[in-house]
């Protein structure tokens, strides 16, 4: 798209964009939706960061490693960073807008998705996820706060704030929720990009429950503890799992990260083709 044609960071800038409404607030500023004011208009997802907030959280290389990243995917389901320009006081990132918005909010507001609903998720997050570590990129923050919804509801990785060249070894300390965390990181032990196979997995049983496996609400230790043993239930009192669903998740939560589900496997897992839309054409099936 031209979107990209120009050099992003020579010469974009904010008198190149109409403004639309506010989409939200992101971790550094807030989200708009703008459209460029040159022929062709298109539409993206401006995304603002205080350069202040960025150096008094310390988080520059961070922010930079995320923009040269994601700079450089192509893929349906990861949101497109076209470019970015900054002023005195702001970096902006030129992002691609997603149409049906951000997919934890679908997600509490109907408590949990139907395993067909589901189903196509994971599969569209495997996909990505095979096309990031053939790239050597570990994501290491699959969680549905992340995930956005494309206009025909495709799904789209929307942040890569935590993603590293693999394989990493985290120095910074964790913020946010353990529970996507798999053992490897709460120990602090090196991890690789199977810690994106864990991550999907407590990502599929969170989509078809409303919460993730080894939640403990009251204590943070008691989710550590429940992790590291790979404590995993699956409750069927208000609703019926698959054995399907089981399985699958099962494959993917396993403490030995050389044991979790390849993702390939995954796509070729019953649970997964048992739900993919029948006119549904997949390349080397
Ligand atoms: C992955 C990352 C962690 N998350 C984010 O960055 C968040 C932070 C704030 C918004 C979002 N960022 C983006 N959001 C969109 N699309 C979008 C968002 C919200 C709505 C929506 O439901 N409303 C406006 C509703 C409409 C109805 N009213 C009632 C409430 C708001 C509709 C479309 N496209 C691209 C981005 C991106 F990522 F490029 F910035």
């Amino acid at each position: 798209s031209s979107v990209s044609r120009k050099h992003p960071t020579r010469e974009w800038s904010l008198h190149d964009f109409d403004m639309g409404r506010p989409l939200g607030k992101g971790k550094f500023g807030r989200v708009y939706m703008v459209r460029t004011k040159s022929e062709p208009r298109y539409i993206v997802a401006l995304k603002t960061l205080y350069k202040s907030e960025i150096v008094q959280s310390k988080v520059e290389k961070q922010i930079r490693r995320e923009i040269e990243i994601q700079q450089n995917l192509r893929h349906p389901n990861v949101l497109r960073l076209y470019g970015y320009f900054h002023d005195e006081k702001r970096i902006f990132l030129m992002l691609e807008f997603a149409g049906k918005g951000e997919l934890y909010k679908q997600l509490s507001k109907y408590g949990r998705f139907s395993e067909r609903r589901s189903s196509r998720y994971v599969e569209q997050m495997a996909d990505a996820l095979i096309y990031l570590h053939g790239k050597h990129v570990i994501h290491r923050d699959i969680k549905p706060e992340n995930l956005l919804l494309g206009i025909n509801g495709e799904l789209k990785i929307g942040d890569f704030g935590w993603s590293v060249h693999a394989p990493g070894n985290r120095r910074k300390t964790l913020c946010g929720t353990l529970d996507y965390l798999p053992p490897e990181m709460v120990e602090g032990r090196e991890h690789n990009e199977k810690v994106d196979y864990w991550a999907l997995g407590v990502l599929t049983y969170e989509f078809v429950n409303g919460f993730p496996p080894f939640e403990d609400r009251n204590s943070v230790n008691n989710t550590y503890r429940r992790i590291a043993r790979v404590d995993l239930k699956f409750e069927e009192k208000d609703i019926r799992l698959s054995e399907e669903f089981k399985d699958l998740v099962t494959k993917l939560l396993r403490y030995d990260p050389q044991k979790r589900l390849p993702l390939t496997e995954v796509l070729k897992h019953p649970w997964i083709v048992k739900y993919r839309p029948k006119d549904a054409v997949r390349e080397g099936a």
